[in-house]
């Protein structure tokens, strides 16, 4: 009995201990959470007070008078006559084009910047005439090997020090860039790809060092759009680029881009961290060139001979790019030019073997090939003066892909000419592969309705897309739609095409049926064959309506596309949407060439609309923009049978 009391009471004491223990533990935390509280509040003090500066700097940015440019484009600031001189001295150039000083003032400042100049307008010299005059290290971030031997070639021949990082720099080359990175050196400028930086723990170990030491200068980022996942070329690496306004504080970030709507550019500096950041935006226009659309032909050997026919006709002996979807159709188009319509072409890809690209490179560049045949992997950074046409055999994913290869004509300011080669079945090629990007298919439609324009000049379509103000008669008739000589806009009419919808969906819906009837997974059809058969219903009708009636009624949501997966490829169906029944019976708007209404007759001939023949006699209204709106039922629309 007494060893029990004993043992309970030293048990009691035990658990005594035990617990002051945990009492006083408990306490400690207590303390701490207190300090990380008070902490979090000081904290979060700090980030409002820090986030209402730059509110009211963004506002005070957004509610200036005039452009950023007017505070900044100017020679009043301390190193203006050293700019000037690294300007004409270095570069040999006589004077800075638009916004090129602003740009430099504001890096020099250590103003976060962002400038958007077309493509050829000049963006390297933002960053490479403060690389020069700053003395420090100015770090590029760019997407393209290519693109980086291409500007150290230059850099060298201004004798300018420069050099890249990249998976394939070798090791003695590594060794010289870190010491140079980090002590002071005369590199001025260290080119870098965005995956080199998101996997290189060394290199940015090494330019946290510089930036301590005050070496690091400025860090550039060559097309920044593709930080949004919202731009036309996304890519995730750039994702890491987050960190470095965290890990380079005090280090200006200058961003370039040849094309970004305001929606881009505001996601790109949300991304980076500098919400705060000055933007400096040329226009998009480039009065030099001229913009044409011409209706590609259907079998592929009269395409290439109207490309020919182009070539020699148009643009004999001088310099050009072809654009192709696909390797295949570079390498075909390339060789029937050389065989059959000896025309020196040839072409270009990323599979090439990477001595025949350079080869194929320099022959273009030193003009012994007139034309380099290529698919979208040639371009970026490439600077020939001289090009003088840029045709498009197929078409671009996006408009601002468009913007960007077309704008590769007429660097040197002379007169050239971008040529898209439009027809339906490519909208369908190029959908498949871009369904899978987050706005694939509605940048892809943008593009298409940049091509089917039949009234709205083409520069018009493009400022629409890049937000700019416009005035169509500026075009100044350099392009088809504009130049009367080659189109006339008033030939174009609205016109209702609810019964070709109709057509169509009943084609569809008839075809949706049969499939399920039979069970086996058929019942799909592809724009193709809905084009076929509606063109056999509807025999009458021109095929160039047709198509672009089936084009209207994607683009605006009544049919849509949707996309199924074989073992070997991804196919595009069309079917109906629910726009389509929703808004059953009102009128389906729009503007058509007065040519393709023509009626056809029975032998193919086409004749007017509203001819009598023996047909039912049409009546035709002809409505503008405003009444279209109003105008509530179909009975009284033109009909088109
Ligand atoms: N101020 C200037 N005066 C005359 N030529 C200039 C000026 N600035 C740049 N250039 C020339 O313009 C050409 C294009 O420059 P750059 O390669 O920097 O264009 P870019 O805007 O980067 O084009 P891209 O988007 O195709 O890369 C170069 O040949 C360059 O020497």
């Amino acid at each position: 009995m007494g060893d029990q009391n004993e043992s309970g009471s030293s048990k009691n004491s035990k658990l005594s201990a035990k617990l002051s223990r945990i009492e006083e533990e408990l306490k400690l935390v207590d303390a701490e959470i207190l300090k990380l509280r008070q902490r979090k509040v000081e904290l979060q003090t700090e980030r409002a007070l820090v986030e209402s500066e730059i509110e009211s700097l963004i506002d005070s940015r957004q509610n200036a008078t005039g452009s950023p440019g007017d505070d900044w484009d100017n020679d009043n600031f301390p190193w203006s006559a050293e700019a000037r001189k690294i300007l004409n001295d270095v570069f040999h150039l006589s004077d800075f084009r638009q916004y090129q000083r602003a740009a430099v003032n504001a890096v020099l400042k250590k103003e976060d910047a962002i400038v958007v100049m077309s493509t050829g307008s000049g963006k390297s010299l933002c960053y490479q005439l403060p690389a020069v005059l700053a003395k420090g290290l100015t770090v590029v971030i760019s997407p393209l090997i290519s693109l980086v031997e291409d500007q150290l070639y230059q850099l060298k021949k201004l004798g300018i020090e420069a050099a890249a990082l990249n998976a394939s720099t070798d090791k003695e080359e590594a060794k010289r860039i870190d010491i140079a990175v980090t002590t002071k050196s005369n590199l001025r400028l260290l080119y870098v790809t965005p995956e080199k930086l998101a996997k290189s723990k060394r290199l940015m170990n090494k330019l946290e060092k510089s930036t301590a030491a005050g070496i690091l200068k400025l860090i550039a980022i060559d097309e920044v759009h593709c930080c949004s996942s919202w731009g036309h070329d996304f890519r995730p690496d750039y994702k890491f680029l987050n960190v470095l306004k965290r890990q380079f504080p005090g280090v200006p970030l200058l961003g370039l881009t040849a094309t970004a709507t305001e929606y881009v550019l505001n996601d790109v500096k949300d991304m980076l961290g500098i919400r705060a950041a000055l933007v400096f935006r040329a226009g998009f226009n480039r009065p030099n060139l001229r913009y044409e659309v011409i209706q590609k032909p259907s079998s592929d050997e009269s395409c290439i001979a109207e490309i020919a026919g182009l070539i020699n006709t148009r643009f004999p002996r001088q310099s050009g790019i072809i654009y192709c979807m696909s390797r295949n159709d570079s390498e075909k188009v390339a060789d029937q030019l050389r065989k059959e319509h000896a025309i020196s072409a040839y072409h270009y890809h990323a599979y090439l073997d990477p001595q025949v690209r350079s080869n194929v490179y320099s022959k273009w560049i030193s003009g012994k090939a007139q034309v380099i045949v290529a698919t979208v992997a040639f371009g970026m950074g490439i600077d020939k003066p001289d090009v003088r046409f840029v045709i498009h055999h197929s078409l671009p994913k996006s408009v601002e892909n468009y913007y960007q290869e077309s704008g590769r004509a007429g660097r040197d300011g002379k007169e050239a000419v971008c040529l898209l080669l439009y027809r339906f079945q490519d909208i369908f090629r190029q959908s498949v592969m871009v369904q899978e990007e987050k706005v694939g298919k509605k940048k892809l439609y943008e593009m298409v309705e940049y091509a089917t324009q039949v009234s709205v000049c083409r520069r018009s379509c493009l400022a629409e897309h890049f937000e700019e103000k416009w005035e169509s008669d500026w075009c100044s008739q350099a392009c088809d739609v504009c130049d009367s000589t080659t189109n006339d806009s008033s030939s174009s009419e609205k016109i209702d095409i609810r019964q070709i919808a109709e057509t169509a969906a009943g084609i569809i819906r008839n075809c949706s049926a049969q499939g399920n009837k039979k069970d086996d997974g058929r019942g799909r059809i592809t724009a193709n064959k809905l084009l076929e058969l509606l063109s056999k219903e509807m025999k009458s009708k021109s095929k160039e309506l047709l198509e672009a009636a089936l084009t209207h009624l994607l683009l605006n949501e009544y049919f849509i596309e949707e996309f199924h997966y074989t073992a070997y490829t991804v196919i595009s169906y069309i079917n109906v949407n629910r726009t389509f029944d929703s808004k059953a019976n009102q009128p389906i708007w729009m503007k058509a060439k007065e040519a393709w209404t023509k009626e056809k007759e029975k032998g193919g001939k086409r004749r007017s609309a509203n001819a009598h023949g023996g047909e039912k006699k049409k009546k035709v209204i002809t409505v503008s923009d405003d009444e279209v709106d109003e105008i509530a039922h179909y009975d009284n629309a033109i009909t088109i049978e």
